[in-house]
């Protein structure tokens, strides 16, 4: 008898899987892995010791939130309705300045708690103090793509130190936890980095063979700002500055030209679609339809509490779906599926973990049940629609990563979420003097 073998017996798989869309049947997890997916009962069915009836789950795979920064729950509603830079200059920055470890800590766990409970099993992270961040991720069981962000608009003695504290970072956690941390290089954007710290970064994503990832293009006011300083749009200047010479993914790209498109498809640069934050922050949106059709991986994100101001990403799939038809005045840009695709094997694609994104034999086990029973779910059309046009993530109930159950009944099973909920709110009022 195999211990570390358990069956779903009888549910409904949302797969993503082309071969096998949907499956109503069985699902077999062998440790971290998926062993089998399939309509018949497992050949080794006898041997396996523990089942689990899903008849009444619509399982799918842990969602994958492409862009961050968990701390900034703590910021959530402290700042709305303001343009980007005004935003971040002057409310986000100054309070950020008074971050302790004990706030990102809190911080980090309060948006690890929602992104769980809500479906996101992994999620990329650009902050601060990015050993909190770790070791959040390491308690809470979620997989996690951290790095430290460093903005360089200071003295060339603390854009020296924040590399370094970059590396060391990024040397320390890659692989931790048991494989579920990956990091990477992290300058926060060009109007906020000189060229020459975004080469530093880039020499060191060289040196330790990691992926890079920054904000870019998110703001017409940005690209303008750019061709001012620099003769460059955005794009053309992180080529030039080598950043595009890694694996990499660019947060936003709200505003691209048809050359730049192409030019990311050519370098192989995916994209963080962050639809609500470029909504609230009156950003502009996103040219998603053109940079799938050139080949560009595509993935969403919802950046942090504080421009969303959730970190549901079944609101970003919606939105996704919804928004290229009505700027586009074409209902088939984004079919259901394809928005799906974008938060499961886009995620994936975008930071270049072929063993996440789908059910299917051999890949992680890193899924999501919801309840079938929600009258939203109902009559039984197209599941693949009602996930993305009626689901939210109130309607996730179980929850696994790497075949280890996270979120039982919607109660997070390795987090406190009663001392996350007082802690959060304590470092809330201490740091808004309240
Ligand atoms: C250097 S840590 C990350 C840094 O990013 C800031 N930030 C949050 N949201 C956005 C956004 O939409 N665009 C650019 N920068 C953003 C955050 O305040 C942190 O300082
Ligand atoms: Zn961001």
């Amino acid at each position: 008898m195999n211990m570390s073998k358990w069956w779903i017996e009888n549910g409904t798989f949302v797969t993503m899987d082309e071969a096998q869309p949907v499956v109503r049947g069985h699902m077999v997890v062998d440790g971290d892995r998926i062993a089998y997916i399939g309509e018949e009962r497992p050949q080794d069915a006898d041997d396996i010791a523990v089942r689990i009836d899903g008849s009444r789950r619509i399982y799918m795979p842990g969602l994958i939130n492409t862009h961050g920064h968990a701390a900034m729950s703590l910021l959530r509603g402290y700042s709305d309705d303001e343009a980007l830079q005004t935003w971040l200059q002057d409310y986000m920055w100054p309070m950020e300045a008074k971050f302790t470890d004990a706030d990102v800590k809190w911080g980090t766990s309060l948006a690890v708690l929602e992104m769980l409970k809500s479906g996101t099993t992994t999620f990329v992270d650009m902050y601060d103090r990015m050993d909190q961040v770790a070791r959040v991720v390491e308690q809470s069981g979620m997989r996690g793509v951290l790095m430290r962000g460093a903005i360089g608009l200071c003295p060339e003695e603390v854009q020296r130190e924040k590399l370094a504290e970059a590396v060391q970072f990024a040397k320390d956690w890659n692989g931790a936890a048991d494989g579920r941390i990956m990091t990477m290089m992290s300058p926060h954007a060009p109007y906020t980095c000189p060229p020459a710290f975004i080469e530093s970064f880039v020499q060191a994503a060289h040196d330790l063979d990691l992926p890079m990832h920054t904000h870019m293009s998110e703001t017409q006011a940005e690209v303008e700002q750019n061709v001012r300083e620099y003769g460059l749009r955005p794009v053309a200047h992180l080529d030039r500055l080598g950043l595009f010479s890694r694996p990499s993914f660019v947060a936003h790209a709200v505003h691209l030209t048809d050359e730049e498109i192409a030019l990311l498809a050519e370098r192989g640069v995916a994209v963080s679609h962050n639809p609500a934050s470029n909504l609230k922050l009156a950003s502009g949106v996103a040219r998603v339809p053109e940079l799938l059709k050139a080949g560009v991986a595509v993935s969403l994100g919802t950046d942090s509490a504080a421009s969303n101001n959730n970190l549901d990403l079944f609101d970003e799939i919606r939105l996704a779906a919804l928004i290229h038809k009505g700027v586009s005045g074409d209902p088939t840009v984004m079919p259901a599926h394809q928005a799906l695709q974008l938060a499961t094997l886009g995620g994936a694609a975008t930071i270049r973990q072929p063993e996440l994104g789908a059910l299917q034999a051999g890949l992680k086990a890193d899924f999501i049940a919801l309840d079938a029973d929600q009258p939203h779910f109902y009559p039984r059309t197209d599941l693949v629609s009602h996930l993305v046009y009626a689901a939210s993530g109130r309607d996730v109930r179980d929850v696994w990563v790497d075949g280890r159950q996270v979120v039982q009944g919607g109660v997070c099973l390795l987090l406190d979420e009663e001392k996350i909920l007082a802690e959060a709110e304590a470092c809330y009022r201490r740091l808004a003097g309240a």
